[in-house]
């Protein structure tokens, strides 16, 4: 069984009436890439800050590598973590290395790493360029790399994605994939639903400052019991051949057009529907079925909670 890395048992932290952590139970394995999504203030920023020890619990538990989260042991596991915060402050004035140099003498690391750090997170060519001038994705990328310094086993990435471009996106989660084959531990939120569903392990769904469900995507999709959709090209002329076939199954295509037909298929009629649909013979020419997303899955627990 994979080791716990960190271990949350029933954490509160209540600013005046707000809860914006309410009684998080939750454990992350050693090695795992754990999402943690959830609407804006659903609590996951304040939660990561909780298991940074960068902000107190108001009540329960938070254990990373058997270690509680205060005091003076906890600063020597703390320099095997790295944080890659929302919203990072950056020095304009300074060059992307200075910033790394700066970063690199907070944390007590080795200046002599940064220019590899730039060179992984692809801004070798930048190094020497202030702050001032950098995109919001090399911005993003500068706090990746103070992210990886000193080697972390173990991260916190909050919206490390934010701003980059599709190539930066494939880069990121490319260093992450290496991270990971050397036994990392890698804990990010994001936004981009889409961006992440292959990428998890287990993931998070946090609301109101408690976690709504948790497990892999798969486990998820199975607590909503969403609709598959299947896409259906058929041979033009043959419309009427399908809607009848679909009809028999009270289904009716949300879109039809161009001899293509989009529809849902609840998940427990999925084989009667492909049975019908080879049973058109080639009025069909081809099915795509297509699970739910975890976009999808997100706003259906959404709408369960309303
Ligand atoms: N310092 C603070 N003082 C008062 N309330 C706070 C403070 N920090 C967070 N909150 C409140 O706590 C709740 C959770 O906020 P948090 O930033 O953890 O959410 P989040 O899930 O990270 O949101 P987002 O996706 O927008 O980053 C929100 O209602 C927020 O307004």
């Amino acid at each position: 069984m994979t080791e716990q890395l960190i271990e949350i048992r029933n954490v509160h932290k209540a600013y005046g009436a707000v809860k914006a952590v309410d009684g998080v139970d939750l454990a992350v394995g050693s090695g795992e890439l754990f999402g943690l999504i959830g609407h804006n203030g659903a609590g996951k920023t304040t939660l990561f800050k909780m298991m940074l020890g960068l902000l107190p619990a108001s009540s329960g538990d938070i254990h990373i590598g058997g270690q509680a989260v205060r005091g003076e042991a906890f600063r020597q596991v703390r320099r095997s973590i790295g944080y890659l915060p929302e919203s990072l402050a950056l020095y304009d004035n300074l060059t992307g290395l200075e910033t790394l140099h700066f970063f690199a003498r907070l944390k007590g690391v080795d200046r002599a790493t940064c220019p590899a750090l730039l060179d992984r997170v692809g801004l070798a060519g930048a190094a020497g360029q202030r702050v001032r001038n950098y995109s919001k994705g090399m911005r993003q990328r500068l706090g990746f790399a103070q992210a990886l310094l000193g080697t972390p086993r173990l991260l916190f990435l909050d919206e490390p994605t934010n701003g980059l471009d599709p190539q930066g996106i494939l880069e990121f989660y490319r260093i992450l994939a290496e991270l990971r084959q050397g036994g990392v531990t890698v804990v990010l939120t994001s936004h981009i639903l889409a961006e992440i569903q292959q990428r998890v392990d287990r993931l998070a769904l946090m609301r109101n400052g408690r976690i709504q469900a948790l497990g892999t995507v798969q486990a998820l999709r199975h607590g909503q019991d969403l609709p598959l959709t299947l896409r259906v090209s058929f041979r033009p002329g043959d419309e009427n051949l399908l809607l009848a076939a679909l009809a028999a199954l009270n289904i009716a295509p949300s879109e039809m057009a161009d001899g293509s037909a989009r529809f849902a298929c609840p998940r427990q009629q999925k084989m009667a529907v492909l049975a019908a649909l080879t049973a058109a013979g080639p009025a069909v020419r081809d099915i795509d079925v297509h699970e739910p997303s975890l976009e999808d899955i997100f706003l259906g627990y959404a709408e369960e909670e309303a």
